[in-house]
């Protein structure tokens, strides 16, 4: 195969040239590094760590050709940023997006160590994804084009070592071609099979039962403890809800459940409103036949602008990062912000929301349900065992709470944000770790 790799292990091996990544316009990797040195302050992290910390361990950028349904052949970009494997192997989502960057993957793998670290699993912080719009190839090519990804990753992950999962653009049907592309090429030098090198798989072949719905609803349950501690009826509450994917949609749902709804969508082709509230199962399935809710009936059209300045109790970013900056701050008319995306708030965005007294639950809790089932499903592939959905979500309940009331201690304490409180409990356990084992005598 015809694939350029680079490989650069931190003090080690090969160093890489220069990135020659276009300059990002948002630098999301800086922003995490931002909220880093902030929690390292508030817990005195030792400054050996936060330098150990301050960079991923391994970046591997490959291109790789892949022949598309015209006979033309074309050359994809693809990322695997290993951040940190100090609590277990490298843990994270694959994403297929046009604006993919080795500057948000870099961003999204640092936060995967802190949200492993937070749900205390024994897995550290990975993230990959390939720079394309996965809603302009047909079903072949993006079968394709994983298969070709994944071999090109070859022995890179496996699962003591890396461990990838679904995140924007990718679902269970590419965790299957990836565990399949996986079993038959590095898995079969080993004669093992290996199911647990991706999670998030279809339950049919090795996924558990919970995991598609699990980053809604562990994010159902941190927003059950945020209302029970504010005294909020859930029942009869409102929301606004920007990406109707994986995470948007069962988090409409879930919460339709115990009887909110879901008064304004959007996503990447435009916003509707619906002051009597959609219904989300209707609206998630015709989501999962058309790619977007563009065309669904029932609901008056509204510009972006429009949806950040409705009056809702509640507003689920579950799509993109650096959405909700200064002006949709200012626009804002809820009581919380309940991050399923990662990186939604930028720092400006966060300042203003605190300002005006509306609460944030922060992605590396709120959307931690995600990697916590995933976890689950390693351990199932890994003990040959198969848990019932009671099960699994009686465990992520407890983890959620836990997390939660961690998080909100450590804020009170510390007197600091959720975000960098969520930042420390995770450091502390990380900074154990190190300290126990003496790395530099
Ligand atoms: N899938 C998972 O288990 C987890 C996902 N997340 C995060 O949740 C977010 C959403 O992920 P998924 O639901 O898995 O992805 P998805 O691909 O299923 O859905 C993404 C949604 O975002 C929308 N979108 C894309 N660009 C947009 C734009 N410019 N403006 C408005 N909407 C836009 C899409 O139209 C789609 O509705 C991401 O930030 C992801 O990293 C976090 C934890 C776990
Ligand atoms: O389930 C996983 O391993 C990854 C989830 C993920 O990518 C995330 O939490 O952002």
């Amino acid at each position: 195969m015809d694939n350029q790799q680079t490989v650069s292990t931190a003090g080690s091996v090969s160093v890489p040239p220069a990135s020659v990544e276009k300059h990002h316009k948002y630098e999301f990797f800086k922003v995490v590094q931002g909220y880093l040195d902030e929690a390292a302050r508030v817990i005195d992290l030792p400054e050996y760590i936060k330098t150990i910390l301050s960079q991923p361990k391994n970046e591997i950028i490959i291109n790789f050709p892949v022949k598309m349904d015209d006979g033309s052949i074309r050359l994809f970009k693809g990322y695997r940023v290993q951040h940190n494997n100090l609590l277990g192997p490298y843990k994270g989502g694959i994403r297929y997006h046009e604006g993919v960057s080795l500057d948000d993957v870099k961003a999204l793998a640092a936060m995967m160590t802190w949200k492993c670290a937070l749900m205390n699993l024994p897995l550290g912080g990975g993230k990959g994804g390939v720079k394309f719009d996965p809603n302009k190839v047909s079903r072949d090519e993006l079968q394709r084009i994983t298969r070709r990804f994944f071999h090109a990753l070859g022995s890179n992950i496996g699962p003591d070592t890396d461990i990838p999962a679904p995140d924007v653009g990718t679902d269970a049907k590419a965790m299957a071609w990836a565990m399949d592309t996986y079993m038959n090429t590095v898995g079969s030098l080993f004669r093992q099979s290996v199911k647990g090198v991706v999670t998030g798989k279809p339950v049919a072949c090795g996924g558990t039962l919970g995991r598609e719905k699990a980053t809604g609803q562990g994010l159902v349950y941190c927003i059950q403890e945020w209302a029970e501690e504010r005294d909020f009826q859930l029942g009869g509450a409102t929301l606004i809800v920007q990406g109707f994917g994986n995470v948007g949609s069962f988090t409409s749902l879930i919460l339709s459940r115990l009887g909110a709804s879901t008064i304004a969508v959007g996503d990447h082709t435009g916003y509707l409103y619906n002051p009597e509230g959609f219904n989300p199962h209707k609206l998630q399935d015709y989501v999962k036949k058309n790619r977007s809710i563009a065309g669904y009936p029932g609901g008056k059209h509204i510009s972006r602008e429009e949806f950040f300045k409705i009056k809702a109790d509640i507003f689920i970013p579950a799509a993109l990062e650096n959405q909700v900056g200064i002006d949709e701050a200012k626009a804002l008319n809820v009581k919380l912000v309940a991050e399923g995306a990662n990186g939604p708030c930028s720092p400006e965005g966060e300042r203003i929301l605190i300002d005006r007294g509306i609460d944030i639950l922060p992605d590396v809790l709120a959307n931690a349900g995600g990697v916590t089932v995933s976890y689950y499903e390693w351990v199932q592939n890994k003990r040959s065992e198969h848990w019932t959905l009671e099960e699994v979500d009686e465990r992520l309940e407890k983890a959620m709470q836990r997390a939660y009331r961690e998080v909100v201690e450590v804020a009170r304490q510390k007197k600091c944000s959720m975000r960098v409180a969520a930042y420390a409990v995770a450091l502390q356990r990380i900074a154990a770790a190190y300290g126990e084992r003496d790395i530099f005598p």
